[in-house]
């Protein structure tokens, strides 16, 4: 936290810069804020806070139970450890176009970069999942609006999401993308594509920058980062990539405490205390200290 240089709004600016850029930007998603410090360390764009993952954490499932409060205390303590800009997952801004308004305030206020919030109704469920429902697109609309005139910071990217290509279809998701566009949104992210020839389409007909979910296991084949750059989308979040290898590397070294009687076989698939130190900056806060502490007892000057 203390080793940060920039504020939100250099963040924000950077992000822009890096929009307009055109390159493809690759944003994996952090489980906690010591991810997020290694993806900086690691050299990515930026980090990605998945609604999935926050929800995952208080062990509950991404149907729409956890709350704004408990999104933006999260989202706050990632972005803050990070001079990458930070996009949150907002769901569907957790009600209607007036609380999508106070959503986005919130995490403007809170450090983040950017934000998606997407058509579903409320409660949502994970964009991968069968069985969603969208809501009019008149009040999707209206969301938007109403999240683009809160922001303070005009460089607070706004991306609007369509869960409707698994409801209504692709030509409908495309005609609501279009709509979201009019509305002001910065970015649209098409969730749950089928195949590159969809996501192509949505290229040809949205003139904004896009984002891809590569989600594991989901409806989407998992894209390289070429066929993206040559599908000419501008973002790739990765939202559970990491939690994911957390998960499955804790439960191995579970197994083998309770197979083996000790950790001995797992500590070359374990972060060494030497890294984590480092992720920490453990030196720096050492110097830190010593130049407040800089004296001995013995040195202290008769008089
Ligand atoms: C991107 C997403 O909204 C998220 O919360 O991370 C999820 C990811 C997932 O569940 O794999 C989604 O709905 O796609
Ligand atoms: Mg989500």
């Amino acid at each position: 936290m203390l080793f940060t240089k920039k504020n939100p709004a250099e963040k924000r600016a950077d992000f822009r810069a890096k929009l307009k850029s055109g390159a493809l930007l690759q944003f994996p998603g952090a489980f906690n804020p010591l991810c997020a410090q290694m993806i900086e360390r690691k050299g990515f764009d930026g980090v990605y806070i998945s609604g999935a993952v926050m929800s995952a954490d208080l062990c509950l499932p991404d149907i729409g139970l956890a709350t704004l409060t408990e999104f933006a205390e999260r989202g706050h303590q990632i972005a803050r450890v990070t001079d990458l800009p930070a996009v949150i997952d907002v769901d569907t801004g957790f009600g209607e176009p007036m609380m999508a308004a106070r959503t986005i305030r919130t995490m403007e206020e809170m450090g983040l970069s950017g934000c998606h919030i997407e058509d579903q109704v409320m409660p949502k469920r994970c964009g991968h999942l069968d069985g969603k429902e969208v809501v009019e697109t008149g009040v999707m609309v209206q969301r938007v609006k109403a999240a683009v005139d809160a922001r303070r910071d005009a460089n607070f990217v706004v991306i609007a999401r369509s869960d409707a290509r698994a409801v209504e279809g692709l030509d409908k998701a495309v005609d609501r993308m279009k709509a979201y566009v009019d509305a002001g949104a910065d970015m649209i992210f098409p969730e749950a594509m089928q195949n590159e020839k969809e996501f192509e389409a949505v290229r040809k007909a949205i003139s904004v920058p896009l984002l891809a979910n590569m989600t594991e296991f989901g409806k989407s084949r998992l894209l390289n980062k070429k066929e993206l750059e040559n599908l000419g989308f501008n973002i790739v979040i990765y939202p559970v990539t990491t939690l994911r290898l957390a998960m499955y590397g804790a439960g191995k070294g579970l197994d083998a405490i309770l197979r083996d009687g000790d950790q001995n076989g797992v500590l070359d698939i374990m972060q060494h205390r030497r890294d984590l130190y480092d992720l920490l900056r453990y030196e720096d806060y050492n110097q830190f200290d010593q130049s407040i502490f800089n004296f001995e007892v013995g040195d202290t000057p008769k008089g």
